[in-house]
């Protein structure tokens, strides 16, 4: 069984997703957005490491090998990590359209169980935008591209500025953040070329 509630259902004047000029090509790496973001980040040793690269459109194709420390169930992944990996995917998406936004909402399916060791294939696509509203779809599947779904999800992510994170995130990582030159020329480029 699955279902989407109201609230992910795109209104009536909802456009389509607009690729940024300035994108990265498809079949380039994004490269993680935060080295500390669980979903990405290469300084965080229990992440996910979720590796995401463009599609064509407003697409993404992303990788995520279960490791023992996302068990939920003795050999399985905890189904908390499969949503932070289908998250991370989706959240992934707004780099292509050069907008900074957060998740409002993820609805997801777990299809199959997933066991440690399996790599997960995930896949997203904005569907419509409305507003701040950007609307998203994810699946994720085992045995390669072509194999069976295990996971999917809907989502709305809702665009924010970059003070969302300035004014709610703790000082010290917040500061550490904008010493690092590469995020600052990342939020520089959003501000200078929305
Ligand atoms: C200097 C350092 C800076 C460093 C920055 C570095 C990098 C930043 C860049 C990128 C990072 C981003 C992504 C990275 C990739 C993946 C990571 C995964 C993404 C996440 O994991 S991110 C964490 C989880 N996420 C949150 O932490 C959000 C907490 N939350 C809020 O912060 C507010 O809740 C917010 C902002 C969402 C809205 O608040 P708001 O006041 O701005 O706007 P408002 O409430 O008016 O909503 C406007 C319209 O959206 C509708 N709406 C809102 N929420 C809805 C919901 N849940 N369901 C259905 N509709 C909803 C309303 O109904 C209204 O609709 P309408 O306009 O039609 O009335």
């Amino acid at each position: 069984m699955s279902g989407t509630s109201a609230a992910l259902e795109p209104p009536v004047g909802a456009t389509k997703p607009v690729r940024h000029p300035d994108a990265p090509a498809p079949g380039e790496l994004l490269g993680p957005h935060y080295g500390e973001c669980f979903g990405c980040g290469g300084d965080q040793p229990h992440g996910l490491h979720l590796a995401a690269r463009a599609g064509e459109g407003v697409s993404i194709t992303a990788e995520f090998t279960v490791r023992p420390e996302h068990q939920g169930a003795p050999g399985l992944a905890h189904g908390g990590v499969l949503a932070t990996a289908l998250d991370e995917t989706l959240g992934s998406l707004n780099w292509l359209l050069r907008t900074i936004a957060v998740t409002g909402r993820l609805e997801t399916d777990f299809v199959r169980p997933v066991p440690v060791g399996t790599t997960l294939q995930l896949a997203a696509e904005v569907t419509a935008v409305a507003g701040r509203k950007i609307y998203s779809r994810a699946t994720g599947r085992i045995g390669g591209p072509d194999g069976p779904v295990v996971v999917r999800a809907e989502a709305l992510f809702i665009e924010v500025e970059v003070d969302h994170f300035i004014d709610h995130g703790r000082k010290e990582e917040i500061q550490a953040a904008m010493n690092d030159p590469d995020q600052i020329r990342r939020v520089r480029a959003f501000e200078v070329n929305p």
